[in-house]
């Protein structure tokens, strides 16, 4: 039912939700300004304060995504208003270029890793960060994703606490997701403190903002309310966890192995074997390894994808920018050559950039001069393969489009290719050129 604008809405007091931060050592409260984290900011604040300087310690961040101007303005006020509350705050900025389109998307990714790397850097041995997000987000991600026809993993409820990347030892802990949005904006009234106004927020340009004034009133109007679309998210959500298990022991029948971030293959037959769901999950968690910055498939092209694997032999197929091949034992997946959008990127030592979206390259800081990094390419590959240990080359098409680091003409590295190599045939590492492969999850 809509909530009746006569009846007042509790705000939030010293709630139980809280005690799950007292595990750690250190707590980063990730506010951006906006109504819901300036609730959280406080009611962590307060919740600190009844723990009489037991720990965690807590601290406020806010990104500035560098995409309004009033973003640094917004940085400041949280700043502020932590040091009022007697937090400290740090900014941090994301300053990679940004994309043309999905901004969004690549905002939330570049937020995440921005304060996984800000909680790593505070010296504490368990560390989490906490987001505002709340029980009306739960029901509006589950909308959005109602409205694209996604599957269990999409339409499963965000979990209060998981790892803030995949691997990470940062956990993420969402302690207000039992609220409604209304209660949050009740507490900050009911304290008077201020906060800022997101315009993206009202943006109808934005999916979410969309849902958020259209499609979920309406909803409400009939009389699905956002706190029952939020009880079948969780339900949803012990059926992803009970697939994941599933799917796990699937891979497990597979012998599945990653050749280092270069190619995944595992065994056809025990894959045509599987159920379909898990089937379509295998290939659509490597295609998204393997399909760097190209765009995600569809859900149905993965569904058709696993069909035509089950029903040729022998075929290859192209989606989201990897390519998939079935041979007679095998079927092999790596990054399709010829897609990357950025395929030329300056290293400074000291930098690091995101390479393809699957990789960050860095130039370590006593390097000396600069580095280009390139896709490796067929004709350079031609030339260095005399010197990987045959029989245990990688597929030649699979490697195309791995990141090579050059000076000037002078092919210096290129690391996913070092455990192929005869040990004395260098230089597939070069010691100021480092890569790390980033863990990609597809999600439908
Ligand atoms: N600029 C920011 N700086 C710090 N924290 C932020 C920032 N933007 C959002 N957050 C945190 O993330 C939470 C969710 O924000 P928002 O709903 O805008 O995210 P989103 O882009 O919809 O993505 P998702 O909900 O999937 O994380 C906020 O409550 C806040 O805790």
């Amino acid at each position: 039912m809509p909530r009746d604008a006569q009846v007042p809405v509790a705000p939030i007091e010293a709630d139980a939700a809280f005690e799950q931060l007292a595990k750690f050592d250190h707590v980063v409260l990730a506010v951006s300004g906006g109504p819901d984290s300036m609730a959280l900011l406080v009611l962590a604040a307060e919740w600190r304060q009844r723990r009489n300087g037991a720990l965690p310690s807590l601290s406020a961040a806010t990104v500035d995504h560098r995409l309004r101007p009033e973003a640094s303005r917004e940085a400041g006020f949280v700043a502020r208003e932590s040091l009022r509350l007697g937090l400290p705050h740090a900014t941090l900025p994301w300053t990679d270029e940004k994309p043309l389109s999905g901004i969004p998307d690549a905002a939330r990714q570049a937020r995440y890793r921005l304060l996984e790397a800000h909680a790593r850097s505070l010296a504490a041995s368990t560390v989490a960060v906490v987001t505002a997000h709340h029980l009306d987000d739960q029901a509006e991600t589950f909308a959005m994703r109602l409205a694209r026809g996604a599957g269990v993993t999409g339409l499963s409820a965000m979990p209060a606490e998981r790892a803030l990347l995949e691997g990470s030892t940062v956990r993420l802990l969402r302690p207000l997701l039992p609220f409604p949005k209304s209660r949050l904006i009740a507490t900050l009234e009911a304290r008077g403190v201020p906060c800022v106004d997101d315009p993206t927020n009202k943006d109808s340009r934005y999916e979410r903002a969309r849902i958020r004034h259209a499609l979920l009133p309406a909803l409400v109007a009939t009389g699905i309310s956002a706190a029952a679309l939020a009880t079948s998210a969780r339900r949803l959500g012990d059926a992803e966890a009970a697939l994941h298990y599933a799917e796990e022991r699937f891979t497990a029948t597979l012998a599945l192995s990653f050749g280092n971030e270069v190619f995944a293959a595992f065994d056809r037959e025990a894959f045509r074997e599987g159920p379909t769901l898990l089937r379509q999950r295998l290939l659509a968690r490597l295609i998204a390894r393997y399909g760097g910055a190209s765009e995600r498939p569809e859900l149905s092209e993965i569904e058709d994808l696993a069909a035509r694997l089950q029903a040729e032999e022998k075929s290859t197929a192209t989606l989201g920018g990897a390519m998939v091949s079935s041979g007679s034992r095998f079927i092999r997946v790596w990054r399709e050559a010829g897609r990357l959008a950025q395929p030329d990127l300056l290293l400074v030592p000291g930098e690091s950039r995101t390479w393809d979206r699957r990789f960050i390259v860095r130039r370590v800081p006593e390097a000396i001069g600069p580095v280009r990094v390139r896709p490796l390419g067929q004709e350079n590959y031609l030339v260095i393969a005399g010197r990987l240990i045959p029989g245990r080359r990688p597929p030649a098409r699979a490697v195309h489009a791995l990141p090579s680091f050059w000076k000037d003409d002078d092919l210096v590295a290129v690391p996913s290719l070092a455990p192929f190599a005869v040990a004395s045939e260098a230089p597939f590492l070069e010691a100021g050129c480092e890569l790390k492969a980033l863990a990609l999850s597809a999600a439908y």
